[in-house]
């Protein structure tokens, strides 16, 4: 058997000449960019690189071929992104992002006119008062009439809940950004404690309807599993269902919701905190028309369609990992009225002014079928 320390010293040699031939193709990669300065060329050639793959994993051999064609891409991917940088190449992304960033205002607004779904007291209402010192909120009856107000510029911001601890992304508000124009221009996560809210007097035992959101209800799925026998009613958002509470004239029904709106609807609280687990947060977007990008902004969200083929989602996962980029956040939706064609949503922890955040605006086009960018931001603890 050799000893470990005399292979690994081939290992390092070995190392070595690759190492300096690798300098020896970027170098190459330069005079390639500047041919193409010259010459008006797109950086990106899939054909040169499909067959510079294939040419790899023929030489490599059986059992080697995929590793040798994963290192083939990542020697172009260093070489594309080494061009880009060279010829300061600007993509339409790229270029509104330094634009957004070249007029930045100094500072987020306290005071704002701002949209969110359901009535007072739901959990939008108390994501708002986290996001603005003095908000004028209107509240809108779905989802997509706030994307639809902040569209159509009736309110300059629009508040969205977006994501839960417990019960995990909100679809219904992932799947409207397919269809809405608007930037994602600030977050904020909210602890969510559900409490059972009943008219004064109301006893637990007597409980036999329960009115809340779906995502509240799958937040208190176990504490509901607790009552003999209840029949549960999806509302709106959970101020509504303690507004139908208030004014049900029946004596055997509860609402799960804040404890806001126990107050709000002159309703007693039955019980406190009730969800499942008490680490219970719920992450809320703050969206607008504009595009701004405040000051510390340093969190991104991007949209981005891949192509149907074996390696597409890899492809943009090394693009992070190439400019040492740390994702957050994926989420996949389906694209409506497609065959099992996703959406992926991905946000990044980067500050948006970084010049490898540029990079990245610059070079995803390469690997994806489209992408769009929804904005950098703050999230607010
Ligand atoms: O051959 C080119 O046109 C190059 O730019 C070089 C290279 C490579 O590194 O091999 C890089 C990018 C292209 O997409 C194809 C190939």
């Amino acid at each position: 058997m050799s000893d470990l320390l005399e292979i690994r010293n081939r290992i390092d040699a070995i190392d070595g000449q690759i190492l300096d031939l690798f300098k020896e193709r970027m170098s190459c990669a330069a005079e390639v960019a500047e041919y193409k300065r010259d010459t008006g060329k797109p950086v990106y050639d899939a054909a040169r690189e499909r067959d510079n793959i294939q040419r790899a994993a023929d030489r490599a051999g059986a059992g080697l071929e995929h590793y040798a064609a994963v290192l083939e891409s990542l020697l172009m991917e260093a070489s594309r992104d080494a061009q880009y940088r060279r010829l300061g190449k600007s993509s339409a992304a790229a270029t509104t992002v330094a634009a957004a960033l070249a007029s930045q205002p100094p500072y987020f607004p306290e005071r704002a006119f701002v949209a969110c779904q359901g009535v007072e007291g739901a959990y939008q209402q108390l994501a708002v008062d986290r996001l603005f010192k003095r908000a004028n909120i209107a509240y809108f009856e779905t989802f997509d009439a706030v994307f639809s107000a902040v569209e159509r510029g009736i309110v300059k911001f629009g508040v969205l809940p977006i994501e839960n601890s417990t019960a995990g992304s909100v679809n219904h508000v992932f799947d409207l950004m397919m269809q809405h124009d608007f930037h994602i221009v600030r977050t904020c996560r909210l602890k969510i404690d559900h409490n059972l809210l009943a008219k004064p007097g109301q006893r637990k035992e007597d409980v036999h309807i329960i009115y809340s959101h779906q995502q509240a209800i799958s937040q208190c799925a176990d504490y509901i599993s607790t009552f003999p026998d209840v029949r549960v009613h999806v509302t709106e958002n959970t101020a509504m269902a303690a507004r139908m509470v208030a004014e049900s004239d029946r004596d055997d029904v509860a609402a799960l919701a804040s404890a806001a709106c126990a107050d709000l609807y002159g309703l007693e609280v039955l019980e406190r905190s009730v969800q499942d687990l008490q680490n219970n947060y719920t992450r809320f977007a703050c969206i607008s028309r504009d595009l701004t990008i405040y000051p510390g902004a340093d969190r991104s969200t991007l949209m981005i369609e891949t192509k149907h083929e074996p390696g597409a989602l890899y492809k943009v996962l090394a693009r992070f990992y190439a400019l040492d980029i740390n994702l957050v956040k994926l989420e996949s939706r389906p694209i409506p009225e497609r065959e099992f064609d996703f959406m992926f949503y991905f946000d990044v922890d980067c500050p948006a002014a970084a010049p490898e955040f540029q990079t990245l605006m610059n070079s995803l086009s390469d690997v994806c079928e489209e992408f769009r960018y929804l904005g950098s931001y703050t999230e607010v603890l």
